[in-house]
């Protein structure tokens, strides 16, 4: 129970957070001891600024000017209490506060007969002492409150004031929250002519420096804030809730709550005492009405001016923060990205004007959960509460059946701890029919149709006339100059077409990661969209265990194995790789026959023995043998698909594929030799998780490459490294430097097209290179759907060249889902095994989760080849079986799709069920072919 109420007075209070807090301490100091305490702010600036801690007591004693102890020094300090206990009827029960520099004299509370100045005394006494009479503190009008504090709590208390003062959470810049200081503007509202009450308030407000206006109807009231629109809307409203009949508060409050522009102002409900204090007093309704806070009748001033002062600081505290969101909401609306504000359940809060443009939705009427518009990876990282992250994200339109793919940028917003909104934003880039995009020429033309013009402010002007002044000219801006030079009097449906056209060759990702609108893809689909967000996205969104670990003492390592090969080289093994160039070579059995190197010997027998490598890079046998062994022994055997039997399979594809007559005739020796090298050594030391598994664990090698192609740019670079590193392994080291430029250019080239985020890039370059447009538009680039025509004219061009070879070692790379099924399914068990492990491995380590679908106990392995097939592999494997005329591997992907789907159908999920029915399906119908992969129970 609080035995007695304190009250305060002081000049200024509450002027700056530091002097708060320090009230707020003071409050905490008296609260804990039992009291109530009431602050009555004076703005009336005098001499002497006197803190009076008061409350009822039974023998009161004023101390006068004389009493009050001057304190200038420790020395004095102790006279001082000296001079206080001389008096009967005072004692100091607080630590006197002592400042030796001018600004604080002393501040000093007393009591009757407490003697001690320490806290547990000044405690116990005023327990037990009720009869306290009176605390003066004597402060010289400079004073600052802080020191104060400080001196009476300690520096460690005043830093916890500091830490627990409510900071705006760092994603909101302070600077935004400003509110300008402003006089308080008051509007009582109280039926009664003479009010007391009303009178007090308004005494207050001037107290506080504010001003008021009293009224005495709702009519009147409300006037205030329609007549005059110039005139300052009322901080706070004191409405008289006293007399239903006379006024009804609670009407008033919810029609100013319709009025436009009132959130932040503080409505103010003044009750009965005898109303309040009955047990069945409801707050609720007032608060539903619009009412910030309630306030029991009192015709004090003092009391008033502590409430008006709250609600100014709550109002203007409310008026920045509405403010804040009023600027960032019209700052989301201007920009081109697609912005969408949901809450942590994933319902739409907000969406601006380019998602309402682009997609459809009317925001009155578009979908309220997020999951009806958006799907794709970027869905689940927002629901997996990762605070900042980027990938792609499935949007569906309200006018077209098919969803479109765009990059997506999100946040978490988390308030105490707990999620509380999920920002995403989405760029639209060269996506969309119709749509604005990014940089739209439309929406920045002026008039003329110089390159100049195109920019769409000062900066970029500016930037873009020096360009103009240098001899420099990207092809792409003199393309953009002359399409937007053919606007001039063209027709406006021509014009609208080349606007279009524009906008697209404006972004800097021409060709990724935009894919074709295809009714295949399934925004429904979470699996599918799972994977190939994770395969299209790169960056932070794992440091690898010591099964994973890589990279430096594998020289060392290599020895070992080297003089292993050619014993372990038996009859069937023999037999086995005379096969090697069948596109059902029988990997698993050279894996098995092999113990696990089977790179090295597919790599003689085709490499050396096919190819001829070493005739073409002048070096001998052993050197291309201790070459393939180094880079076996640098392949992570535990991994389970990243290991180098996959090697060996891209190596044999890129084999198979060379021998196609359109690659015999189009590629160099060196060339062939350069495609076999990158086959063998692309996934080379390949942790067995992906480049965003390394961003996110902030591995040494994300580090080092940037979070950007981190594991490709790996694998090229060891590549090299471990081959220039010793002239035993040097399958290089005759190569005159013209030559190894040459190779080195083209390995790294082809390395560093198996990285997955340029899947679509690398697709769309090459198919709009070497297929003409069809009857159908083909401006995306990606709509082979329509029948391809061929036209290899293009490849009299070196750099068309290089679009060839990074679509044959990336068909290469994938080819497993376009081998005959046994394979097929193997190499599915193992890269869905290897997904789980990693996903086992972020949960472990608790790092973003970058496949949430890939989780052993959830993921339908079926579903998830589907979505493979679909996304990635057949629209690839139509556009390369063309071009070498190798229609198996259209056929192959879709024969396993027809049976993943039928495996989907029968329920099959997981890699045991998986299993399970391939199994029975082999008794039903043994394979003709005579030998089972070696999948692992
Ligand atoms: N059958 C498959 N199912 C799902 N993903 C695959 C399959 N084959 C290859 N991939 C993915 O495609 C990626 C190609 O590049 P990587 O070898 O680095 O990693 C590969 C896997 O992540």
């Amino acid at each position: 129970m609080k035995s007695s109420t304190v009250s305060f007075a002081a000049e200024n209070v509450g002027v700056n957070t530091k002097e708060l807090s320090c009230w707020t301490k003071f409050k905490r100091f008296f609260d804990d001891r039992g009291f109530d305490l009431e602050f009555e702010y004076d703005n009336v600036r005098a001499l002497h600024t006197v803190v009076e801690i008061q409350h009822n007591a039974k023998s009161y004693r004023q101390i006068d000017e004389t009493n009050k102890v001057k304190v200038e020094s420790e020395t004095n300090r102790r006279v001082s209490k000296s001079v206080v206990k001389k008096d009967d009827e005072v004692g100091c029960v607080s630590k006197p506060v002592v400042k030796k520099d001018d600004e604080v004299t002393g501040v000093h509370f007393y009591e009757q007969l407490a003697p001690k100045s320490d806290d547990a005394k000044v405690e116990n006494d005023l327990r037990k002492r009720p009869s306290l009479t009176r605390h003066r503190v004597s402060v010289r009008p400079s004073i600052s409150l802080t020191k104060i504090a400080e001196e009476i709590f300690g520096d460690t208390e005043m830093d916890d004031v500091e830490e627990n003062r409510s900071l705006p959470p760092s994603n909101i810049p302070a600077a935004l929250l400003y509110s300008p200081p402003e006089p308080l503007e008051l509007l009582c509202v109280f039926p009664e002519r003479a009010s007391r009450v009303c009178a007090a308030a308004c005494t207050a407000a001037a107290r506080t420096g504010g001003e008021a206006r009293a009224v005495r109807s709702a009519r009147e009231a409300l006037d205030a804030f329609r007549r005059d629109p110039d005139s300052r809307l009322p901080h706070v409203v004191v409405v008289d809730a006293r007399q239903p009949q006379a006024l009804d508060a609670s009407l008033l409050a919810r029609t100013i709550r319709g009025i436009k522009n009132t959130q932040h102002v503080v409505l103010v409900a003044v009750v009965k005492k005898s109303a309040y204090l009955k047990d069945d007093f409801a707050v609720l309704p007032y608060l539903e009405a619009g009412f910030n806070r309630i306030m029991v009748e009192t015709v004090s001033a003092t009391a008033w001016c502590a409430e008006i002062l709250q609600a100014r600081a709550a109002a203007a505290s409310a008026r920045a923060q509405v403010g804040a969101v009023a600027a960032l909401s019209a700052a989301a609306d201007r920009c081109r990205d697609l912005v969408v504000v949901t809450d942590d359940q994933q319902r739409i809060l907000f969406t601006n004007k380019s998602w309402t443009r682009m997609l459809g939705w009317r925001t009155d009427e578009g979908p309220r959960s997020l999951t009806e518009t958006v799907g794709g990876e970027a869905l689940r990282l927002a629901a997996s509460g990762a605070r900042d992250w980027e990938a792609p994200v499935l949007l569906r339109r309200r006018a077209a059946p098919d969803p479109i793919l765009l990059p997506c940028r999100g946040s978490t917003i988390a308030l105490a701890r707990s999620a509380s909104h999920v920002v995403f934003v989405c760029e639209p880039g060269t996506a969309g029919d119709g749509e604005r995009a990014r940089g739209s020429l439309h929406s920045i033309r002026r008039g003329s149709l110089d390159v100049r013009s195109v920019a769409s402010d000062g900066l970029r002007r500016t930037s873009l006339a020096k360009l103009q002044g240098l001899p420099l000219e990207a092809p792409i801006t003199k393309v953009i100059s002359l399409l937007s030079a053919a606007t001039e009097g063209a027709p406006p449906s021509t014009v609208a077409c080349i606007e279009r056209a524009v906008d697209m060759l404006r972004t800097s990702e021409l060709y990724s990661p935009q894919m074709k609108e295809d009714p295949r893809l399934r925004a429904e689909d979470p699996i599918a969209t799972d994977l190939i967000g994770a395969l299209l996205s790169q960056g932070p969104t794992n440091v690898l265990s010591s099964r994973r670990s890589s990279n430096d003492s594998t020289i060392v390592r290599s020895q070992t194995n080297r003089t292993n090969i050619k014993h372990k080289t038996s009859g069937q093994l023999r037999e086995l790789l005379d096969t090697a160039l069948s596109w059902e070579f029988e990997i698993f059995r050279l894996e098995e026959l092999t113990r696990g190197r089977p790179l090295a010997h597919l790599g003689l027998a085709l490499m050396g023995g096919r190819f001829d490598v070493c005739a073409t890079l002048e070096c001998d046998e052993r050197t291309l043998l201790h070459w393939l062994t180094i880079i076996e022994t640098n392949y992570h055997a535990v991994n389970t698909y990243h290991n180098s039997t996959h090697a060996a399979d891209v190596l044999q594809a890129v084999a198979y594929f060379l021998e196609k007559d359109r690659l015999k005739t189009l590629l160099e020796p060196l060339e062939a030799a350069a495609a076999l090298i990158a086959a063998a050594a692309h996934d080379i030391d390949h942790p067995g998780t992906s480049s965003a598994f390394l961003c996110n664990a902030r591995h040494p090698l994300a580090i080092l490459y940037n979070d950007v192609c981190v594991l490709e740019s790996h694998h090229a670079a060891l590549t090299f490294k471990l081959t220039l590193n010793d002239d035993r392994v040097n399958i290089f080291k005759n190569l005159d430097r013209e030559t190894y430029k040459t190779v080195r250019h083209n390995v790294i080239d082809m390395i560093l097209a198996t990285e997955m985020t340029k899947h679509f890039e690398h697709l769309a370059k090459f198919v709009n290179v070497f297929y003409a447009k069809g009857n159908g538009s083909k401006e995306d680039g990606m709509q082979i759907d329509e029948p391809l025509s061929l036209d290899t004219t293009a490849l009299s061009l070196p750099e068309n060249v290089i679009l060839v070879k990074r679509m044959m070692i990336k068909c290469a790379d994938v080819s497993n889902a376009s081998r005959p099924q046994k394979f097929a399914f193997e190499w599915a068990r193992r890269i869905a095994e290897e997904y789980f492990l990693q996903t086992d491995e972020e949960k472990a380590r608790e790092l973003p989760v970058v496949m949430p679908m890939f989780d052993r106990a959830t993921c339908s392995v079926p579903r998830s080849q589907i979505g493979f097939i679909d996304y990635i592999i057949i629209d690839m494997m139509e556009a390369w079986a063309a071009f070498i005329d190798m229609p198996e591997l259209v056929n192959h992907a879709r024969n396993n799709h027809t049976r993943w789907r039928e495996l989907d159908e029968a329920g099959v999920s997981s890699l045991a069920d998986v299993k399970r029915a391939q199994r029975q399906q082999a008794i039903q119908a043994p394979p003709t072919s005579t030998t089972e992969p070696t999948a692992e129970e």
